[in-house]
C-alpha cells in the first residue's frame, strides 16, 4: 500500500472522532458528502483601530470531486475567503469543517499538519524554485512532505505526465513558458495526493490559450486524482468549466 492510502491518519491524530469515509472512491455528485462546508463565516480585520468587516456570513460546501470558483471583483474577499478554507487563518465567526474537521476551533499547528497533508496551493505567480528543474521542484514537495525516498521517481514522473510536461522534465523555469511554469506548479501541488487543492488567480498571468489549458489540465486531475478545486478568478471566459460558481460581491455571496 503505497504512503498516500493512508490518507486519513493525520486526520486522525488531530481529532479522534474524524468520521472514516474516504470519498475519492466515489463518484462526484451533488448529493456526495462535502468535503469541506462553510457556515456563517465572518472575517472583521482591525484597521486603523476600526473594524473592517470583510467577510459577512458566508456559507458554501465543496464535494468531492468539484471545481469550485469562487468569482468576484478585486477586494471582494475572495483570497481572504481561499485563506480560511486553507487553514491559514481563522474566521471571527462561524465554522469551517473540513473532512469533518472543524478548522475554525484547532490550533495553528493542527491545522498546518492537516493542510501539509490533505491540500495543495497554487498561486499566480508560479512559486518554482527557479534553479531547480521541473523534475527536482515536483520531487522537493515530496521530499518535504516526508515522503519515502523510493516512492519518489514514479510519482514525480506521473504527475509531470498529467500535466503534460513528461518530455520538459529536465528544464528549468526560466526555460519554460508561463503556462508551463503553471502546469509544473500544478504537478508539486498534488505530488502528495491532496483532497483539496486551492488555486489563487491561477490564470491571472497567462493568455486565453495557456488559461485554457490550465482549465484541462485541471479537469484532468479532478478525474485522475480524484481532487476537488476551489480557485479565485476574475476571468470570465474560463467559468463555464466550473460545477459551481460562488459570485462575492462586497464579502457575501450574490
Ligand atoms: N490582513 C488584513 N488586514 C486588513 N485588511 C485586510 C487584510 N487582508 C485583506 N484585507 C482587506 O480585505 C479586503 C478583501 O481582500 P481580499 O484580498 O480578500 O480580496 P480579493 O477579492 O481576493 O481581491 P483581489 O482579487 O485583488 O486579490 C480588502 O479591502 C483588503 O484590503
Amino acid at each position: 500500500m503505497g504512503w498516500w492510502k493512508s490518507r486519513h491518519s493525520v486526520a486522525e491524530a488531530v481529532e479522534n472522532d474524524v468520521h472514516k469515509n474516504d470519498q475519492r472512491s466515489s463518484e462526484a455528485s451533488a448529493d456526495a458528502k462535502p468535503l469541506l462546508v462553510v457556515e456563517g463565516v465572518e472575517r472583521t480585520f482591525q484597521v486603523g483601530g476600526q473594524p473592517l468587516h470583510v467577510l459577512k456570513g458566508l456559507h458554501m460546501e465543496l464535494k468531492p470531486r468539484q471545481l469550485v470558483m469562487l468569482r468576484g471583483r478585486s477586494g471582494s474577499g475572495k483570497t481572504t475567503l481561499l485563506n480560511m478554507i486553507g487553514g491559514l487563518d481563522q474566521p471571527t465567526k462561524g465554522h469551517i469543517f473540513f473532512h469533518d474537521l472543524p478548522f475554525h476551533k484547532m490550533g495553528d499547528d493542527q491545522r498546518t499538519k492537516v493542510r501539509r497533508k490533505e491540500m495543495g496551493f497554487i498561486f499566480q505567480a508560479f512559486a518554482l524554485m527557479p534553479l531547480l528543474s521541473a523534475y527536482e521542484n515536483v520531487e522537493l514537495s515530496l521530499r518535504m512532505a516526508g515522503v519515502p525516498g523510493g516512492e519518489w521517481k514514479s510519482r514525480v514522473e506521473h504527475c509531470l505526465d498529467l500535466v503534460g510536461l513528461a518530455k520538459r522534465m529536465r528544464h528549468r523555469p526560466f526555460e519554460l513558458s508561463g503556462g508551463e511554469q503553471q502546469r509544473v506548479a500544478i504537478a508539486k501541488a498534488i505530488a502528495h495526493r491532496p483532497s483539496l487543492l486551492l488555486a489563487d488567480e491561477p490564470t491571472a498571468e497567462l493568455d486565453s490559450q495557456m488559461a485554457a489549458q490550465i482549465m484541462a489540465v485541471f479537469q484532468t486531475i479532478i478525474r485522475t486524482e480524484q481532487v476537488t478545486i476551489c480557485m479565485t478568478t476574475h476571468d470570465p471566459t474560463i467559468l463555464e468549466v466550473a460545477d459551481h460558481v460562488y459570485e462575492m460581491v462586497d464579502g457575501k455571496f450574490i
